[in-house]
């Protein structure tokens, strides 16, 4: 038994997991374990409950359109308890498709608008006969870091007032190609297109997150071995696309 444990919610995620972005949480366990932390992981799915005071972390990940159709209907039942999970600081990470629904809407590739549950202030419209699909690299203004993935959507996302970028976009197209943002960052909660999965490849995001998730929890205990960890990695490991 680890000292600390953190109950992740996988959202969807025998719906939505393109990319196997499932594996933002195996990395996230795989740092946990340098302070003594593990991860035990819960699919909420359909019909299921979400009750925001069983989870530490939320991940949502991306899926195609069919499948966002289906998870829209479902998710109008949980829209008060996430929005509430968010509300009140819970870590959550939203992928793609699952980042689209958190906002207000996503006009799919046939035109077909597909609710989201607004409780994020963007909204999602569609491209005609055209997807983002590539490798992009962004910058995140209050770190300095740099993160890659690889992109592949239809939908382009403007963010509202209330939110700020995950990132500004150095190479790719982003939210939508046109305001060089990336993702979003509200509260505790982060929203991106990258798969990859984006903390797998991005150990200081992963970090980051999971520190979040485990000073929320046990805002007493001390996890400067993760800090360490992080400046060490940083210091000496060369990030190349
Ligand atoms: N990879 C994804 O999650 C894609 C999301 C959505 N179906 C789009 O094409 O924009």
């Amino acid at each position: 038994m680890a000292t600390y444990t953190l109950n992740a919610a996988h959202l969807y995620g025998d719906l939505m997991n393109t990319y196997g972005d499932i594996g933002n949480i195996l990395a996230m366990g795989y740092y946990a374990k340098a302070v003594d932390a593990e991860i035990n992981t819960e699919l909420v799915s359909l019909d299921d409950l979400f009750d925001p005071d069983n989870y530490d972390f939320v991940l949502f990940g991306g899926g195609q359109d069919y499948e966002q159709t289906i998870v829209s209907k479902d998710l109008q039942t949980k829209k008060a308890a996430l929005t509430s999970y968010i509300e009140n600081d819970g870590p959550f990470l939203a992928i793609c498709g699952g980042f689209q629904m958190l906002g207000h809407y996503y006009i799919g590739a046939q035109g077909e608008k597909i609710p989201g549950i607004g409780a994020l202030d963007h909204y999602t419209l569609s491209q005609d006969h055209n997807r983002f699909i590539g490798n992009i690299t962004i910058k995140n203004a209050e770190t300095g870091q740099t993160y890659y993935g690889f992109e592949n959507h239809n939908g382009t996302t403007f963010l509202g007032k209330s939110e700020r970028p995950l990132g500004t976009v150095e190479q790719g197209n982003g939210n939508n190609g046109q305001d060089k943002s990336e993702g979003v960052i509200y509260k505790n909660t982060f929203g991106s297109y990258f798969h990859g999965p984006i903390l797998a490849r991005n150990e200081a995001l992963a970090k980051r997150i999971l520190k979040l998730a485990l000073q929320r929890k046990y805002p007493d205990a001390d996890f400067s071995a993760l800090n360490q960890l992080t400046e060490d990695l940083t210091k000496n490991v060369t990030i190349k696309p």
